[in-house]
């Protein structure tokens, strides 16, 4: 049995009288790449900003990698928020430059690899950017960190189809010399399915269904048949 990463046990999480998670329990395991699924508003993003101590549960408690997440384990974690920040001038040099200042673990020589590999220019502005480029450069600088725990969330909305190849492709090379634990949260499940070791179908901030992908399959299909199954 391998250890858990990540520990939620009856999570709640209020905006107004919206729960964005609700009694919310989990228990992720470390070094796997878990897909979070689920439809718009399932509470995917609240879950990935609590992990990484944005926000704090209303009720209920979660460790991440066995502490209560906060400033001090976000050493640990290199989070891809579902929007971007940059510095006005900055060209994708630069924002390699501020990372390796300013991100624990980041390894400039691969981060470097993965700018070519993602056909990025380094001499251009980020501001310039399209949408697609942009979410190749945030996933780089977070792939480029040796830390335990990767969050993307939403790592391929808006990406055309080749790029979402390309960036799965790199995921995957990344993967295979690192001991990390991975969570991305999507609604590609039909190409990014043979990314995943473990699922968490979420709706209305509950864990609808979980688990390992191989038993998942062998017992009731893909999992894009799974998806079609719990969100008819
Ligand atoms: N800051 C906020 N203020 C008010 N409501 C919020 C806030 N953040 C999330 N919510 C609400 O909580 C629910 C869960 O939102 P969340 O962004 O976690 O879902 P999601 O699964 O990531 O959705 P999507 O796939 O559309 O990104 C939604 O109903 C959303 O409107």
């Amino acid at each position: 049995m391998s250890e858990i990463a990540i520990r939620a046990e009856n999570i709640v999480k209020r905006y107004g009288q919206k729960r964005a998670l609700d009694d919310f329990t989990i228990h992720l395991p470390q070094e796997r790449v878990v897909g979070v699924l689920g439809s718009n508003g399932a509470g995917k993003s609240t879950f990935f900003r609590m992990i990484a101590g944005l926000i704090q549960p209303d009720h209920g408690t979660i460790d991440v990698l066995g502490r209560t997440p906060g400033w001090q384990t976000n050493r640990d974690i290199a989070y891809l928020p579902d929007r971007a920040r940059w510095y006005e001038g900055h060209t994708v040099m630069l924002a390699l430059d501020w990372a390796e200042h300013l991100l624990p673990g980041f390894e400039r020589q691969r981060a470097e690899s993965l700018i070519s590999f993602m056909g990025l220019d380094p001499e251009m502005k980020v501001h310039g950017m399209s949408r697609g480029q942009e979410a190749r450069l945030m996933l780089t600088i977070c792939m480029a960190r040796s830390v335990p725990l990767l969050l993307l969330d939403e790592p391929f909305s808006g990406i055309d189809l080749l790029s979402r190849e390309r960036i799965i492709e790199a995921i995957i090379d990344n993967l295979s010399d690192n001991r990390q634990t991975v969570l991305i949260s999507t609604h590609e499940i039909h190409e990014s399915e043979s990314l995943f070791d473990h699922v968490v179908f979420m709706d209305n901030g509950q864990v609808l269904l979980h688990g390992d992908v191989e038993m998942l399959r062998a017992e009731q299909g893909s999992m894009e048949s799974i998806y079609r199954t719990l969100y008819r």
